[in-house]
């Protein structure tokens, strides 16, 4: 699908289809989604709340709620299809070991009662069979790369500051030297100066590990500045991905557009903002066609029929929109 754009897939998303079920209620929360990883490089997925970022991060992690399913596609992880690889395989092999993951609420996610050495030494013999002094070290040294001093170890959660905990969240995250790493929303509790802190030291490690990166966020600035490839999301659906160039400063994409100039600018504070109208629709009963097309100031009838599907538009720029490139 995206050939233009990845030459070298760690992970490749095939038409993904992921509905939610409860006793009056099915949310289609993911539809036909594409979406494809270089090895080495970022890829920023972006969209407003609701629009399906997490479910996408969590069923490629394979730790989906219990009335979530897969209804089909493929999560193609050097190789392997991970939809079809057994929870005990996920746990010795996959998460962690090779694919890690820092949630949302990460910052909330550290054990209160014990200190800081000794929910990452538990974390590496888990999974690994090493001595306390070569986990010790490995420990000293993803403190250090997060930019933290190794007092820090010794401290119990209530005794770090929310930037600290999400340091030591990630640092957690590099403890088995994991190829890949899911970064969802990492720093929105954060006020703005930690947050680009983080995002810089995140990008450092990304950079001198060679990481894979999925990086999540409703914030297209930030997102601008960390990823090599993004994507754009909108009620379940892909609607635009392409290098950051494109999408940043030239999107094709009527909802790429409208959210780029909804968001203020720090370069630019007389721009104008304007925000989309309407609201996200309600994934239990999403408009038929495009689902995009009750907001969009461009649709026709064609838009409200039938479902426009992602099409490579020029060089390596992908846009699902009948309305432009010709579909
Ligand atoms: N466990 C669940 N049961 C039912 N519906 C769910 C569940 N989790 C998420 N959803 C629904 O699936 C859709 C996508 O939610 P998701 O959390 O993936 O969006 P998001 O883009 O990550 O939003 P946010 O930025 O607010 O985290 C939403 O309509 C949400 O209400």
């Amino acid at each position: 699908m995206f050939d233009e754009l990845v030459q070298n897939p760690i992970l490749e998303v095939k038409d993904l289809s992921v509905h939610f079920y409860s006793k009056t209620r099915e949310v289609k929360a993911l539809d036909n989604i594409f979406i494809s990883l270089e090895k080495g490089k970022v890829l920023g997925i972006a969209g407003e709340s609701g629009s399906g970022k997490s479910t996408l991060a969590k069923a490629i992690f394979r730790i989906l709620p219990y009335n979530a399913r897969i209804l089909k596609g493929q999560i193609i992880y050097k190789g392997t299809n991970l939809i079809n690889v057994n929870e005990n395989d996920l746990q010795k092999k996959i998460r962690w070991k090779s694919i890690a993951y820092v949630p949302q609420v990460s910052m909330n996610s550290l054990d209160p009662v014990y200190r800081v050495k000794s929910q990452m030494l538990e974390t590496i013999f888990a999974h690994e069979d090493v001595s306390k002094a070569e986990a010790l070290e490995r420990i000293e040294n993803v403190i250090k790369d997060v930019g933290l001093p190794s007092e820090i170890l010794d401290k119990f959660p209530h005794e770090l500051s929310g930037g600290q905990k999400q340091r030591v969240m990630i640092a957690m995250s590099m403890l088995l030297n994991p190829e890949m790493l899911i970064a969802d929303e990492p720093t929105t509790a954060l006020d703005v100066v930690i947050q680009a802190q983080i995002i810089a030291m995140i990008k450092k490690i990304q950079k001198e590990k060679n990481l894979s990166m999925i990086f999540i966020t409703h914030d297209l600035s930030l997102l601008a500045q960390i990823s090599d490839i993004m994507a754009i999301m909108y009620a379940g659906k892909i609607v635009e991905v392409g290098k950051v160039e494109d999408i940043y400063y030239s999107p094709l994409h009527p909802y790429t557009q409208l959210l780029i100039k909804s968001i203020p600018s720090i370069k630019n504070r007389k721009k104008k903002l304007i925000s989309i109208p309407g609201e996200v629709p309600d994934l239990s009963d999403p408009p038929q066609g495009c689902r995009f097309n009750p907001r969009c100031p461009l649709a026709q009838e064609i838009c409200r029929k039938e479902s426009p599907e992602l099409t490579r538009v020029n060089g390596s720029h992908y846009v699902a929109c009948f309305m432009v490139g010709g579909q």
